[in-house]
């Protein structure tokens, strides 16, 4: 007969609440029988009464996972052999350990006894020596919770520490996402698919693996441990870099041979390049900070801590040469899944009835993806696509066949996968009690692998905690896309940082490629100007190349100012001699006057380019002497200018600004003017408290129908306009600038810093 102790240190903490003791119930229904008897102790530092009545609260709440017979039946038995113990000092330990001793000397029975330390990591040590010293077992197993350190060299003062009381064979490290369903039949798929896959698991076929864990819940609760772990440390080290192993390691002849897996994925692990820096990006949910806040007393480094990282490895071995393999885990995702997909390059080109979904080449990519949590998929299995190859399913799985009806997994119809799922989809906790009781080694990571797995993170974890994070919305992350460069990472959208003169961060910012469906450019004053001017610059050389001639509006206003002379000194190879300069609004005054908007284009511009003077065309606003005479009709007079000289009346380039008011042009908002289709130009007015009330400017489908038009937003007032207009789709009459949307041309948004974030300073 033998006996088993397990006793759970740290037996009231949140791990063993909400796993370790439905665990042991399990282990106890499946295994205690007259020949193999198990008793459970649930130990901590309160008096024994006190831990007594906890102990019975929380095994009250441990029930059967189903409502099965032998479940129901064996569970009194099970409460009855499960025990609290004070464990606090040496003479505790002494006292507890005698009586198990003594017992088991009592009743003649082998006695085996497991300690699972479910206990901050900071007291293991501790507690390793008082069950060294005072339990003097011939048989014990010491079971470890991460973390194992927070970077290579404390784990392997970890790893040490521990190493002075117990020998390897004796430590058992947990890591539960071994312990998955699925994580467990990895490697017997790839055995019992041999002859198929083998062969296309390497970089000839592969185009890129992915291991991915995506979890909707944040950290609330727990920032305590958090905040000094991140993202990285907490799952990407261990979890995923292991099922990273699994997947890319030389199959052993015999897969159930643990100790030829462990030489296998040590091998694989060795040919793991060290992640690098600029091979990592790393976000944090925006509430973070807030909930460290809360939780902490010191949160002065919690803005560093990652709760979202990708990061690109790879493997320096012919097989899997060049293959990017990208690890990423997040916090408050979209989701919760997890997964490994691995992608597989197309090679074949379809000829012929390609179309109809039927034919063997695919329309989506090939791949095969061992779901560890199910995510979109109904329940954690493994995936092929059926243009790949038809996979044998190992003992423990079962096929189950998806229909086609159901929406698009890892973006491919299910009825396009071959699905296999585990028999037993037991929670991993279970799997962990019974592996440890079993002896299943390889659930458990062993100290040469763990130090492995560091050398590849070491040098990530210490140089992320350098990087700020991006921060990303809760549940919707698509600031964080990013896109895999050579040997780097990048986020897609980019962002910005202001800083004050103090140095202090004042603002951060996505800055996305689009604002209103149209490009945007963000960036410093003096940049931004450079790239409209450089924009200009190649229109016009294009225009002339295609057109003969090149027409361009410009805006007045002291923003346009600031380009004028950029364009007039910078630019000595500008076409002049064959552009035409119109301008897009003028105040009703003479040209001679600084209100003027031609005063300050001839000022800064045309005076200094070489263009001749019947290329210039102002606005009529002077006309027989007098200031807008409306019976003049100046407008028209400018609206036949630009119908005899403009072709299809398109403009090559027109240059606005926006003011506060939305206004572009010399259109104020609910301006009678943005309805008139019929004319190009008229005259206008300015509402009250503007400069020049009286005003004449083109209207908007002229503009609209201009090749390019450039919208041009400096300085930190404009910000609040723009962010009221982000979200505006239709035409609005309160907000002019709605009306721009050129019918065939481009448009395209120039923004400065300031106004992009409504405040002053230094960005990055
Ligand atoms: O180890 C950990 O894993 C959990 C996720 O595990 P799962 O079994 O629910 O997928 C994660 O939430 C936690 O931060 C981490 O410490």
């Amino acid at each position: 007969v033998r006996h088993t102790n397990i006793v759970i240190v740290g037996g009231f903490g949140d791990l063993a609440k909400k796993y370790l003791w439905s665990g042991a119930l399990n282990l106890f229904v499946n295994n205690h029988n007259e020949n193999a008897t198990i008793s459970f102790y649930g130990a901590a530092r309160v008096s024994v009464e006190d831990g007594t009545k906890i102990l019975h609260n929380i095994l009250e709440s441990v029930q059967c996972e189903t409502k099965d017979n032998s479940c129901m039946k064996l569970r009194p038995a099970f409460l009855a052999r499960s025990h609290y113990v004070l464990l606090k000092t040496k003479d505790h330990y002494q006292a507890f350990c005698g009586t198990l001793y003594s017992l088991s000397i009592e009743s003649s029975v082998s006695m085996r006894n497991i300690f699972y330390l479910s206990v901050p990591s900071s007291s293991y040590e501790d507690v390793a020596k008082l069950i060294k010293e005072n339990c003097n077992f011939s048989s014990t197993q010491i079971v470890l919770e991460k973390p194992f350190g927070l970077d290579k060299s404390s784990a392997v003062k970890q790893v040490n520490n521990i190493g002075k009381f117990f020998v390897s064979d004796e430590v058992w490290r947990v890591d539960h996402y071994l312990a998955k369903s699925v994580t467990k039949q990895i490697l017997k798929f790839r055995e019992v698919n041999r002859g198929e896959l083998e062969k296309l698991l390497n970089n000839q076929y592969v185009d890129r693996v992915e291991v991915v864990m995506k979890e909707r819940i944040g950290v609330s609760g727990r920032v305590d441990f958090y905040d000094q772990t991140g993202v990285i440390r907490d799952v990407m080290q261990n979890h995923l870099t292991e099922l990273l192993a699994l997947v890319t390691m030389e199959l052993p002849g015999n897969v159930s041979d643990s100790r030829a897996v462990e030489q296998s994925k040590l091998a694989v692990l060795h040919r793991v390049a060290s992640v690098d820096s600029k091979a990592v990006v790393t976000g944090q949910y925006r509430k973070y900070l807030a909930e460290a806040k809360e939780e902490l007393v010191n949160t002065n480094q919690s803005h560093m801590t990652p709760t979202f990282a990708a990061a690109l490895l790879h493997i320096q071995k012919l097989r899997w040469q060049n293959v990017p393999l990208i690890i990423m885990s997040g916090k408050h995702m979209d989701e919760r899944s997890s997964y490994v997909r691995i992608l597989f390059r197309e090679k074949d080109f379809c000829v012929s009835g390609c179309a109809d979904g039927n034919s063997t080449f695919m329309k989506y990519p090939r791949q095969m993806v061992f779901q560890i949590s199910h995510g979109s998929v109904p329940s954690a299995g493994i995936l092929v696509s059926r243009s790949l190859f038809t996979p044998k399913w190992p003992s423990g799985m079962k096929d189950l066949p998806m229909t086609s009806k159901d929406s698009l997994i890892h973006g491919q119809s299910p009825g396009d996968f071959y699905y296999g799922v585990p028999v037993n989809d037991l929670p991993a906790y279970f799997t962990v009690m019974s592996d440890l009781y079993h002896n299943v080694r390889e659930t458990f990571v062993t100290a040469e692998r763990l130090l492995t797995l560091w050398d590849i993170w070491d040098q990530s974890v210490q140089s992320s905690s350098l990087v700020i994070p991006r921060l990303y919305k809760e549940y919707d992350a698509s600031s964080l896309n990013f896109s895999v460069e050579g040997f780097k990472l990048e986020f897609i959208e980019k962002e910005i940082r202001v800083y004050l003169e103090s140095g202090e961060m004042s603002k951060q910012s996505i800055i996305p490629p689009e604002f209103r469906n149209s490009t945007l450019h963000v960036t410093e004053i003096n940049k931004l100007i450079q790239i409209l001017c450089d924009d200009i610059f190649e229109i016009a050389t294009e225009a002339i190349r295609e057109r003969g001639n090149f027409h361009i509006a410009f805006s007045g206003g002291q923003t346009a100012v600031n380009f004028f002379e950029k364009l007039a000194k910078e630019y000595p190879q500008f076409p002049w001699q064959h552009t035409h300069i119109w301008q897009v609004d003028e105040r009703c005054v003479p040209y001679s006057t600084t209100e003027s908007n031609f005063f300050s284009l001839h000022e800064h511009l045309i005076k200094f380019v070489d263009i001749p003077y019947f290329n210039v065309h102002p606005m009529p606003v002077n006309l027989g002497g007098k200031t807008c005479d409306i019976s003049s009709r100046a407008d028209t007079v400018y609206e036949n200018e630009i119908v005899s000289l403009i072709s299809g009346l398109k403009y090559d380039f027109i240059v606005l600004g926006l003011g506060t008011d939305a206004h572009v042009a010399s259109l104020f908002p609910n301006s009678i003017h943005l309805h008139d289709n019929e004319r190009l130009v008229s005259y206008s007015s300015a509402p009250e408290g503007f400069q020049t009330q009286a005003r004449m400017t083109v209207l908007p489908t002229l503009v609209n129908h201009a090749h390019n038009v450039g919208i041009l937003v400096t300085g930190h007032n404009k910000h609040e306009i723009l962010h009221a207009i982000s979200e505006l789709t239709m035409k609005n009459e309160k907000y002019p600038v709605t009306f721009i949307a050129p019918v065939n041309g481009t448009l395209v948004w120039y923004v400065d810093f300031n106004a992009w974030l409504g405040s002053t300073g230094n960005a990055d």
